[in-house]
């Protein structure tokens, strides 16, 4: 996984970095801004590109000034720089690149009030006002020449993090920032990138590589962490020879209700698909011959028998909620397969609202127990929060209160556990925003839980293969879940063969 890391570590690592490999801090930024070239040239391969860099005088703005320089040296020609001088300070860094610049014969003009913005006719922007460095929301004259230059309504490419967006902590709604349509980002993606409401500061981003000391930021202390396709590899386990169907564990799915029986369905087959040795669904009995016909190799479990208190003893892994509903029966429910106590089990949708309406039985919660709201069931649960940051913050407060594994849904998905990791899942895309598509997560997750992975890697597995199996689907506008499910057993047969 790697660690992600917060702008203040970012300057210890850039440190660390200067320090022991040893290497210069002009030529650390030489070769973060020769990074930026290798990526803007994938985005921008036509040479004969009017660019105008939008520089500031901290060590952002230096990078400007050497990307000009190099995008020069790579035959872009029709290149021009301005720097924006609201203030006499200037890191050295900066100061060396424009003695560079200056040899070049790039026209460089100073705005030094916001009077009147020098024109502008380039067709592509780089932004190198700020970067991590920012300290404070954008006010004043950078201010107005952000707002100048979002009304312009080019295409922004911003070094590092686009300017006026913080590298962590809460965004502010209201927040002035130079809207960019590509970040190219050093060595790490910032953490506010995975928020949705980083969606007005940029709209996708590139992370390359600058040379910093790996193994000092592997070692960085911090919650923040993203999932790799080689932690998938790591973890997952081919099936074994002579192995049998009872080697690879029972899941029990409680869910459906008569008008989303489908959830049911959908929650069975895809623990089904994800390998589980056996599956059996407790479905009310107007979803017998629906579930048989839609997945014949899922068992049935009479709702009736499991209300009587039908022993949980002989299922692996149990999972409750989708498609449920909230009523009487489905309290009872959810609090027989709590007080059974045993159980590895993943808690969704109904049963989530079914928690927020009883927190009472919160304190319930059998060990690494799993739940997987989406925003919505998690305000729910836990109340409502101002921004991402702040939500994801309590969860992780909520996953040591309760020892509890929570999968909070969305683009990119957070696993919070309760030893105080924030797993960010990089897989999946907006075709997936279907409904029934976390159905298909819960029945992954318990199928992994039956098959006897660690519930945070149940977890972590059944959320990048869901994203990864969406992905394989991307030329589709939108997935009907149930595509989902088919991808499911080739893509973990593929993360089980070597590399
Ligand atoms: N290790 C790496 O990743 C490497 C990072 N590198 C690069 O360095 C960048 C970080 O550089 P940095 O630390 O010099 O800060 P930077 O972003 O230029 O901003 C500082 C300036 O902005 C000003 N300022 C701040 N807030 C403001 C506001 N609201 N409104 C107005 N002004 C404001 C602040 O002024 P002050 O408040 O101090 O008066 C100061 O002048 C990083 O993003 C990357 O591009 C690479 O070169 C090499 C390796
Ligand atoms: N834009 C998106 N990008 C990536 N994944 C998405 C996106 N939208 C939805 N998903 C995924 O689809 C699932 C939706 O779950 P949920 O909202 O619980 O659906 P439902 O309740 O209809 O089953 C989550 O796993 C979520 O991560
Ligand atoms: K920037």
């Amino acid at each position: 996984m790697l660690q992600l890391l917060t702008s203040s570590q970012t300057r210890e690592a850039d440190a660390h970095t200067i320090k022991n490999k040893p290497i210069s801090s002009l030529d650390l930024m030489e070769s973060a801004s020769n990074a930026f070239i290798y990526a803007f040239k994938q985005d921008v391969p036509t040479i004969d590109s009017l660019i105008s860099v939008y520089c500031g005088t901290g060590n952002n703005g230096g990078d400007g000034l050497a990307i000009a320089r190099l995008l020069k040296e790579n035959a872009y020609d029709r290149i021009s720089v301005k720097i924006a001088r609201f203030s006499a300070k200037e890191s050295a860094d900066f100061s060396a690149n424009l003695e560079r610049l200056k040899l070049t014969g790039i026209p460089i003009t100073e705005i030094t009030n916001t009077d009147v913005f020098p024109e502008e006719n380039a067709e592509v922007i780089i932004d190198a006002l700020i970067g991590s460095g920012l300290n404070k929301a954008l006010q004043g004259d950078l201010k107005s020449l952000v707002i100048h230059l979002n009304q312009l309504q080019k295409k922004v490419i911003a070094v590092d993090i686009p300017t006026g967006l913080p590298s962590e902590g809460p965004i502010d709604p209201d927040a002035c920032i130079l809207k960019a349509s590509l970040c190219v980002c050093f060595q790490r993606p910032k953490i506010n990138f995975f928020f949705p409401e980083s969606a007005k500061a940029l709209e996708r981003f590139k992370v390359v590589e600058i040379g910093l000391d790996e193994q000092f930021i592997q070692s960085q202390a911090g919650p923040w962490k993203y999932i790799e396709e080689k932690d998938i590899r790591y973890s997952i386990k081919p099936r074994k020879a002579f192995s049998h169907k009872g080697t690879y564990g029972h899941a029990l799915i409680i869910a459906g209700y008569t008008e989303t029986m489908g959830a049911a369905l959908l929650c069975a087959d895809a623990c089904l698909h994800s390998g589980a040795g056996l599956t059996t669904a407790c479905i009310p009995e107007n979803g017998y011959s629906a579930l048989n016909s839609f997945a014949p190799e899922v068992m049935i479990l009479p709702r009736s028998e499991l209300i009587l208190g039908k022993s949980l003893e002989k299922y692996s892994s149990i999972a409750i909620g989708p498609g449920l509903g909230t009523d009487k029966e489905a309290t009872d429910l959810l609090e027989y397969v709590l007080n059974f106590n045993k159980a590895r089990i993943v808690i969704d949708a109904d049963a989530i609202n079914i928690l927020a309406a009883n927190t009472e039985l919160l304190t319930k919660l059998p060990k690494d127990c799993i739940i997987c709201p989406h925003v919505k069931e998690f305000d729910r649960l836990f109340g409502k929060s101002n921004s991402w940051w702040d939500r994801v913050t309590l969860a992780l407060k909520k996953a040591k209160e309760f020892n509890l594994i929570i999968l909070l849904k969305n683009q990119y998905t957070f696993i919070v556990t309760p030893d105080g990791d924030i797993l960010i899942n990089p897989t999946g895309n907006p075709g997936m925003a279907v409904g029934g598509m976390g159905d298909i997560l819960t029945g992954m997750i318990a199928s992994f839980l039956a098959q006897s992975y660690p519930a945070i890697e149940a977890a972590m597995l059944a959320a990048y293969i869901h994203g990864a199996a969406g992905d394989q689907l991307i030329q589709m506008n939108s997935i009907p879940p149930r595509y989902i499910t088919e991808q499911i057993p080739a893509l973990i047969k593929r993360f089980t063969a070597p590399d």
